[in-house]
C-alpha cells in the first residue's frame, strides 16, 4: 500500500461553469431598472411609444448599453438608465420587468435576491408611489411561481431605493416601512455618490432606525472613505452598497503584514457587510481589473464580502458570471463561494431563522452535494 496523502474534496478542480450556475446564490445588490432583458425594452419602449432608443435592435441594444456603461465614470454610467426607466412607466411594465427579473435570477441558480429600484422614477405617466410598489411586488410573485413551474425555487424581496440627489428620502422610508412585510424588505440610497454625502438624508435614516428597519447605503464607490463613514456612523447603514473604498483604509507591507485602520477595523469586527459588484467597478472606474479588485484582498482577510451583480443589462453580467470572473482571477473554489453565498445570507433583511434555515437546510446541503460530484466521475 502507498501512502497517498488524502484528498481534501475541493482539491480535484476548479469549478465548472456549469457546476458554478447550479450552485445555489444569494444575491443582495442587483438594481431592478438595471436587469431588463434587450428584447423587453424593445418590446416595451414599442407599446409605450418612447422613440429615443439608441438601437431598436436586442442584441445591438444589449451591445449598447453594456458599452455605453462602460465608460469609467458613475455619473456616465447612470446615464443609461434613462432608457429603461423610460419604459418603466405602466403597472403592466413593471409587473413584466419584475417577472422576468426573478425568473432571470432562478434560472442563474440564485434562490434568494433583494432586488431594488426607485419608486419616484416610475412616477412620469401617473402611477402613485403605492402603485408602483404593489406592480413590482406582483411581479416577483408571478416570477417567483413561473420559476417554481421550471423546476426552480427562489424567493424575492424588494428594496425601495431613494435617489440621493433629490429630495424625498422620508418618504420613500416611509413607503418602505407601510410595506414592510408585503414584500419590500428594506431600504436604500442610489445616485451619483460625489457630492451628494448620505447624511443629506439623516432623517429618514433616523425614522428607519427608530421603526426598527433595515437599510443600505450606496457607499465607498465613486467617493472614498469619508462616504464609508457617513455611512456607517451617521446613518446607522446596516450593510455597504459597493464599499471598494475600504481599502484605502487598509495598508500591506512588503513583506505581506496588513494593517487595518480605525474605520476598516471597525467594518472588519463589526461585519459590516459589503456588497461587492466586480464587474460595475470595472465600468465606473472604482476598480482597474479582476484580479486587482479589492475583493481578493478583503476575502483573504475575512471581512464580511458578499458578491453581487448591481446591473446585469448594464454588465451583461449574472451571478455565475460574476462567480466566473472571481475562480478565474483568484482561483476560488466551490468552498469559496458557499463561503461568499452564507456571508449574503446571514446579511440578508429577511428574519433570523429563515436565514439560518436557508442556510442550513438549502445552501450548505446543495453545495456539499456539488463538491461530491468528483466522486462519481
Ligand atoms: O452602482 C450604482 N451606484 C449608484 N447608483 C446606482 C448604481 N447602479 C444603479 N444606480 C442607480 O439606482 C437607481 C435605482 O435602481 C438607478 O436608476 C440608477 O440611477
Ligand atoms: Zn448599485
Amino acid at each position: 500500500m502507498t501512502s497517498q496523502p488524502i484528498a481534501h474534496p475541493d482539491t480535484p478542480q476548479a469549478p465548472t461553469p456549469e457546476q458554478i450556475r447550479r450552485a445555489p446564490k444569494v444575491l443582495l445588490h442587483d438594481h431592478l431598472d438595471g436587469g431588463l432583458r434587450p428584447g423587453t425594452i424593445v418590446d416595451l419602449a414599442r407599446e409605450s411609444g418612447y422613440g429615443n432608443l439608441p438601437e431598436t435592435d436586442p442584441d445591438k441594444l444589449g451591445i449598447w448599453f453594456r458599452e455605453a456603461a462602460d465608460s469609467g465614470s458613475l455619473e456616465r454610467y447612470l446615464e443609461t438608465f434613462a432608457h429603461t426607466c423610460a419604459v418603466m412607466q405602466t403597472r403592466e411594465a413593471l409587473v413584466r420587468v419584475a417577472a422576468e427579473c426573478a425568473e432571470d435570477l432562478a434560472e442563474d441558480g440564485v434562490v434568494y435576491a433583494e432586488i431594488r429600484y426607485a419608486p419616484e422614477q416610475h412616477l412620469e405617466q401617473g402611477l402613485t408611489l403605492e402603485e408602483v410598489v404593489e406592480a413590482v411586488n406582483e411581479g416577483f410573485r408571478e416570477g417567483e411561481r413561473r420559476a417554481k413551474a421550471n423546476g426552480h425555487r427562489i424567493r424575492v424581496g424588494a428594496l425601495l431605493t431613494a435617489m440621493r440627489h433629490a429630495a424625498r428620502a422620508l418618504e420613500i422610508a416611509e413607503l418602505a416601512n407601510r410595506y414592510r412585510d408585503l414584500g419590500v424588505v428594506g431600504f436604500d440610497i442610489a445616485g451619483a455618490e460625489a457630492g451628494f454625502p448620505p447624511t443629506r438624508h439623516l432623517d429618514a435614516f433616523e425614522y428607519l432606525k427608530r421603526e426598527n428597519n433595515h437599510f443600505t447605503i450606496h457607499a465607498g464607490e465613486a467617493f472614498g472613505l469619508p462616504s464609508i463613514w457617513q455611512a456607517l456612523q451617521w446613518c446607522g447603514a446596516d450593510r455597504l452598497g459597493h464599499g471598494v473604498r475600504i481599502i484605502d483604509d487598509i495598508q500591506v507591507a512588503d513583506d505581506g503584514t496588513v494593517k487595518l485602520g480605525r474605520l476598516a477595523s471597525y467594518v472588519r469586527d463589526k461585519r459590516v457587510p459589503l456588497e461587492m459588484c466586480p464587474s460595475s467597478n470595472l465600468q465606473t472606474g472604482a476598480a482597474t481589473s479582476y484580479g486587482e479588485h479589492p475583493i481578493g484582498l478583503l476575502r483573504k482577510l475575512r471581512f464580511r464580502v458578499t458578491v453581487n451583480t448591481d446591473n446585469r443589462l448594464m454588465s451583461g453580467t449574472s451571478m455565475s458570471r460574476e462567480f466566473e470572473h472571481l475562480a478565474d482571477a483568484f482561483g476560488y473554489t466551490l468552498t469559496d463561494f458557499e463561503w461568499f453565498t452564507v456571508n449574503a445570507l446571514k446579511s440578508a433583511f429577511i428574519p433570523f431563522d429563515e436565514r439560518l434555515a436557508m442556510i442550513n437546510d438549502v445552501v450548505k446541503p446543495r453545495y456539499a452535494e456539488l463538491r461530491a460530484e468528483w466522486l462519481f466521475r
